[in-house]
């Protein structure tokens, strides 16, 4: 029971990240010099909630930079696949965690962390597993290639206690569609990093493009 409401801490913390922003960015960092121009272009743009992916040796030190110089920000760390890795984000001062999968290792070090874990699924059988032990927020990943909106319409049926941030695929044209569901409260993505955008330290299309895409998603 202790890890029922361990979880619906969880479930509260994500809830109020998630309230922040409809769009979760997600970040991969190269160099360390992108990361304070990086996250202050997606602070003008309006987004504040920033996913720096592991997927680079320099994601962690990442973290504890923008961290450090941005308060405003809400700092969380992407590709966290075990506990190992979760103890180093929580360690560089990320906010909150986000895995493109699940393990039943991962999801009871999520429970005990100071951090809340965001678990992905793609199957109503690893939402299951993470449901099981009080998860009720899930990424859903790979979204548009694990059957995108109709997937997502069709697990609100057995499941309609659970929350989405899908993610993988998501763009421009179809933030929106995926935001009018009922079980999608944010939705993530590189669409407003993209990579030549950074390469080019191109901070103010960066910046425009979270614009576009916050204008977008208020017409809809
Ligand atoms: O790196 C991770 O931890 C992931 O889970 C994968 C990313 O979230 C997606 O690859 C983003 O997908 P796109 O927006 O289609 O580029």
């Amino acid at each position: 029971m202790a890890n029922l409401t361990l979880a619906t801490q969880v479930t509260e913390q994500i809830d109020t990240i998630c309230q922040q922003s409809p769009i979760m960015p997600v970040i991969t960092i190269n160099d360390i010099s992108e990361a304070l121009p990086l996250a202050t272009a997606l602070l003008d743009g309006g987004i504040s909630i920033l996913e720096i992916t592991l997927r680079t040796q320099t994601g962690l030190d990442a973290i504890n930079v923008i961290r450090k110089a941005l308060p405003e920000a809400i700092v969380g760390a992407g590709t966290v696949t075990n506990p190992t890795m979760l103890n180093a984000v929580a360690d560089a001062g990320a906010q909150f965690a986000i895995s493109p999968g699940l393990t039943q290792e991962l999801l009871l070090a999520g429970i005990d962390s100071t951090i809340p874990l965001l678990p992905g699924i793609a199957t109503p059988s690893e939402l299951m597993q993470g449901r099981q032990l009080g998860y009720q927020r899930f990424k859903f990943f790979p979204a548009a290639a694990a059957g995108g909106i109709p997937a997502l319409k069709a697990l609100a049926g057995p499941f309609n206690d659970v929350q989405f941030c899908p993610t993988g695929g998501i763009n421009a044209d179809n933030a929106s569609k995926y935001l009018a569901l009922p079980n999608v409260m944010c939705v993530g993505g590189s669409w407003v990093v993209p990579s030549d955008a950074v390469r080019n330290k191109d901070w103010q299309r960066i910046t425009e493009l979270c614009k576009l895409s916050i204008q977008t998603l208020k017409q809809s």
